[in-house]
């Protein structure tokens, strides 16, 4: 696994007021992970030092090796901020389009790329809309596909529920789990049990102290390894992608493939799969939770 982020005797203070106590953590590139603490925990100045927009009085932090907010990371990192907002009296076509050339893209891959990203977010068909027929929800999601950008490695999300309702939480907790590929993404919170399911790691902030760092086993996001005997990669690739829950299957080594799935969509997957391949006649050698280092290695190399 590749450390993204590194803080050691990180503080910072407002006056009088110190916000952060002598942070010490480190992130591993993969899946999601939780930054949850109660009100004014000090959640948003971390993302703010993160971001470069804040400076910290004391210890030292780098992102990818680097001080956050310098050139090289450029397009490697982006955030959304706790209170985004949208322009009302454009479409969200034309806002994300601008974004891409304020990041250096020429007018047509920008327009590409917002392609991509809504139809991440399964927004594509509101590329004209402006954002006042839009609800919270897809306002929210709007926001992390502008995240999106330029394929950053690393992505803060600052509350991306906030304000929603269970069903429209849901949705973008979902939206987020089927990204991991995409990106790292770092999510803060007040609530742990909204987070737990769908991150790899939980950082816990309380009046800014790190009073936890723990990684998640269960998370929403399930991995499964299967290796069969003589597999028609083709087939086994295209049966498998279209079973419910399902999110991406890689044909990692011959005859091996990683599947990677929605635990809280299909909590019994391993259980299917076993019907799938009677149904088919495929042999198979093993089928085992979770991912083998090399498949860990190969989705890190793939950021
Ligand atoms: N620019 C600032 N000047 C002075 N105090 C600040 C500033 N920014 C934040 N603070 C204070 O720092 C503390 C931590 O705030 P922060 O916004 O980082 O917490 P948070 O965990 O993100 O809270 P919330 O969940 O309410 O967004 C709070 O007491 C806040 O009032």
């Amino acid at each position: 696994m590749s450390t993204i982020i590194q803080a050691q005797q990180l503080s910072k203070s407002f006056g009088r007021h110190q916000v952060l106590h002598s942070l010490n953590f480190s992130i591993e590139a993969g899946e999601p992970i939780a930054l949850i603490g109660p009100n004014g925990a000090g959640k948003t100045t971390l993302f703010s030092i993160l971001c470069g927009f804040l400076k910290q009085d004391h210890g030292n932090i780098e992102i990818f090796g680097q001080k956050p907010g310098s050139e090289g990371l450029s397009g490697r990192v982006s955030a959304l901020p706790q209170d985004a907002m949208l322009d009302p009296n454009f479409s969200i076509g034309t806002q994300l389009t601008f974004y891409g050339q304020l990041q250096g893209m020429n007018k047509a891959t920008a327009v590409a790329e917002t392609r991509r990203v809504l139809a991440l977010v399964d927004l594509a068909d509101y590329i004209s809309q402006k954002a006042t027929v839009l609800s919270h929800g897809m306002r929210k999601r709007v926001a992390i596909a502008q995240a999106l950008l330029g394929q950053p490695e690393l992505v803060l999300l600052d509350e991306p529920t906030a304000g929603l309702d269970p069903v429209n939480a849901l949705q973008v907790r979902q939206i987020i789990a089927n990204l991991t590929s995409e990106a790292t993404f770092m999510i803060s919170s007040h609530n742990i049990f909204e987070l737990e399911r769908l991150c790899g790691t939980v950082l816990y902030l309380e009046h800014g102290k790190l009073v936890q760092q723990r990684s998640v086993q269960q998370g929403a996001i399930g991995y499964l390894s299967l290796q069969l005997e003589n597999a028609d990669a083709a087939l086994v690739l295209n049966v498998l992608r279209q079973l419910p829950g399902v999110n991406s299957v890689e044909n990692a080594q011959k005859n091996e493939f990683a599947i990677h799935y929605d635990r809280e969509l299909a909590p019994d997957l391993d259980i299917s799969l076993i019907g799938v391949l009677r149904a088919q006649g495929w042999q198979y050698r093993s089928l085992t939770q979770g991912r083998t280092l090399e498949q860990q290695l190969f989705a890190v190399a793939n950021g």
